[in-house]
């Protein structure tokens, strides 16, 4: 890391000499040009939209993706590493306590390559998957994209192994997949204390070493009872501690993984449920579960597949009517 990290416990400063730093820092984002990201102050998702709404990932801020089973975490968790290790080459440190590093090395292979996951497994490769695997293995095996799979671990081997990484290697980006699965330090009879001393852990681990932290929760089955299955902050498993120490919290949701016939069939919303900085709002993307990834949609592409979809899209926020036509011309 380029900054050095901010110490947590430093002595107090005047406010005149905060907001120097804080006009400093507006001044350094500067005013957006034509075709550039507007309000990306962090590390890109990859989804432009979301990127706009959420600002990116910040260092020293914790960012949740929460949803029910299946509906895609690990699928977009890895796909903001792929965007930042593959494609920006932002040294990236991925923890995942739901697959082996092997599933997760070929998940990302799959969704950069788009050879079907299916293909890849279950021995049903063509020639022309070959052909895109080949080319794509380079890439992949010299990204600086590190994977750790230890079973279950704690918060301190968590610290620990992100501090020697960063050391060593750099990393920029911290990626969690499973809160849940994160062995708590101090055994408690209440889960809900456990979950909330492990997510606030991982807050302080951001702020301490002034980089962004990307995690994984599941939900409960709240939503299921729900009338469209959407999911809501509520939903947050143990969620009292997650909701509070998060910044931001996107809810993914997939209308298809519910109903067979949906017209919003192959769609998905991430709902920023949670903007410390900002609006909330819904973003759709495209879910591609064959090749593993999500992938970003226009509005007009929207618009002309779905137009009822693209008709509710900011469901959430007019902020976002504002944003999804174009960054504003230069100045
Ligand atoms: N080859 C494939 N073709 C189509 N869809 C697939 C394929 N492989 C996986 N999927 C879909 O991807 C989704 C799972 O994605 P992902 O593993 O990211 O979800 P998750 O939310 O992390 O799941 P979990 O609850 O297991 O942690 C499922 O809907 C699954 O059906």
């Amino acid at each position: 890391m380029t900054d050095t990290p901010p110490p947590l416990h430093e002595e107090p400063s005047h406010i005149g000499h905060l907001l120097e730093e804080a006009l400093d820092h507006a001044e350094a984002a500067g005013t957006p040009t034509e075709g550039q990201q507007r309000g990306v102050v962090g590390l890109e998702t990859g989804f432009e939209y979301l990127d706009w709404l959420i600002g990116g990932l910040e260092p020293g801020t914790l960012t949740v993706v929460a949803s029910r089973p299946s509906i895609g975490r690990t699928t977009f968790l890895s796909d903001v590493a792929r965007r930042n290790a593959i494609r920006n080459q932002q040294p990236v440190l991925v923890f995942t306590f739901e697959e082996s590093t092997e599933a997760f090395i070929m998940r990302v292979l799959s969704a950069e390559a788009r050879v079907a996951r299916h293909h890849i497994r279950g021995g049903l490769m063509t020639d022309d998957d070959w052909t895109r695997l080949a080319k794509t293995v380079p890439v992949v095996a010299s990204a600086p994209l590190f994977i750790q799979s230890p079973g279950r671990a704690d918060m301190r081997f968590i610290a620990d192994t992100t501090r020697d990484m960063i050391e060593e290697h750099d990393v920029q980006l911290i990626v969690v997949d499973g809160i849940q699965d994160i062995r708590p330090g101090k055994r408690s009879d209440l889960r809900e204390r456990e979950v909330g001393d492990i997510v606030r852990d991982l807050k302080t681990l951001a702020r301490e070493l002034n980089i962004p932290v990307l995690a994984s929760s599941h939900l409960n089955r709240a939503a299921e009872r729900r009338w469209g299955n959407r999911p809501e902050l509520d939903d947050l498993r143990e969620s009292g501690a997650i909701t509070f120490a998060a910044d931001t919290i996107i809810l993914l949701h997939r209308e298809d993984a519910y109903e067979l016939d949906t017209p919003r069939a192959g769609e998905a919303d991430l709902f920023v449920a949670k903007n410390r900085q900002g609006p909330t709002g819904t973003v759709v993307v495209a879910f591609q579960g064959h090749y593993g990834r999500f992938v970003h949609i226009s509005k007009e592409d929207l618009e002309s597949i779905n137009a009822e979809a693209a008709k509710s899209m900011p469901p959430a926020s007019d902020w976002l009517k504002d944003v999804f036509p174009k960054p504003p011309p230069a100045q």
